[in-house]
């Protein structure tokens, strides 16, 4: 068992799609695209890319089926320094997918369809204990069953590890969950669903939202776009970090950027600013590149 710190990603695999036309489609409306990119994907699996790229340990905790879209999945994690001992083939589901059609300004719309990532739960959590350590930090977000979430979080904070989730897509985190969660990453989407209150996307905005959510999780990340991101914790904490300016070409897996340095940054003891900082320039830089230059 390792003592380094480590950053476990217990999440969703997706193989995606991308789809680039001049605009999306309207009700009834047929578009012709100009180019289409087959990538991995997920929340999960990007976030859990992202950290490793920063040299930290990290493992991946998912399912794929027993397909060629899996294969490539995990063919994708090897590449990349992903741990993927206990990312499972289900053979009876399909690995989740993701189509994602693009404008010609990088704004897009997409459709998910989980498969086997609707399959984990306890047993992927106890085969994987070792992954769960007080040097641990987990990272999970909401495209797995709530129950699975609760399952490793439970597991991680017995072992004295902590909890990091990135709530998204936007779904309300049971009462069993939240407790268990140290830092919570959310948009102003998601944080108006959390707070019940509505989110205005600016600093000011994302700064508000992040003291009230303080009154829920221990640590708040309110990301507001273009506008950047806010900071608060429980020991009156607060931290504001405007965005870095970029030409957009696509924000599609940029908040999943974000959270896999942030975590990394984290996990290996960096002050939270200095981890923001350095999760909002990763994620820009990912703004800044075209669909057909990531790989
Ligand atoms: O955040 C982007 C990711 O969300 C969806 O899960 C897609 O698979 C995509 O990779």
């Amino acid at each position: 068992m390792t003592t380094a710190p480590l950053v476990t990603v217990f999440g969703s695999l997706h193989y995606d799609i991308a789809v680039m036309g001049p605009a999306r489609p309207r009700k009834g409306e047929t578009v012709t695209g100009t180019s289409w990119h087959p990538k991995s994907g997920g929340k999960g699996g990007n976030q859990a890319v992202s950290s490793a790229r920063t040299g930290i340990a990290t493992s991946m905790i998912g399912a794929v089926a027993d397909d060629d879209f899996g294969r490539f999945l995990i063919s994708n994690l090897d590449r990349k320094n992903v741990d993927h001992t206990f990312v499972r083939r289900d053979a009876s589901t399909s690995t989740g997918m993701s189509v994602a059609i693009f404008d010609a300004e990088g704004d897009y719309g997409a459709v998910i369809v989980s498969g086997s990532n609707l399959t984990l739960g306890d047993t992927d959590v106890a085969a994987a204990q070792d992954l769960l350590t007080k040097t641990t930090l987990l990272v999970l977000q909401s495209e797995i069953p709530d129950a699975a979430n609760v399952a490793a979080a439970r597991a991680v904070k017995q072992a004295g590890g902590r909890v990091l989730i990135n709530a998204a897509p936007a779904r309300p985190l049971s009462a069993d969950l939240q407790p268990l969660i140290d830092i919570i990453v959310v948009n102003a989407i998601e944080a108006e669903l959390l707070a019940g209150v509505p989110v205005v996307e600016t600093l000011d905005g994302a700064l508000d939202a992040a003291r009230k959510l303080v009154r829920i999780f221990p640590g708040v990340v309110v990301t507001a776009g273009g506008a950047g991101v806010a900071y608060a914790n429980r020991d009156g904490e607060e931290t504001v970090i405007a965005a870095v300016k970029v030409k957009v070409e696509s924000t599609h897996g940029a908040g999943d950027e974000f959270i896999g340095v942030l975590a990394a940054e984290i996990a290996s003891g960096r002050a939270m600013t200095d981890a923001l900082q350095k999760a909002n320039k990763a994620a820009a830089r990912l703004v800044g590149t075209p669909e057909k230059d990531r790989v």
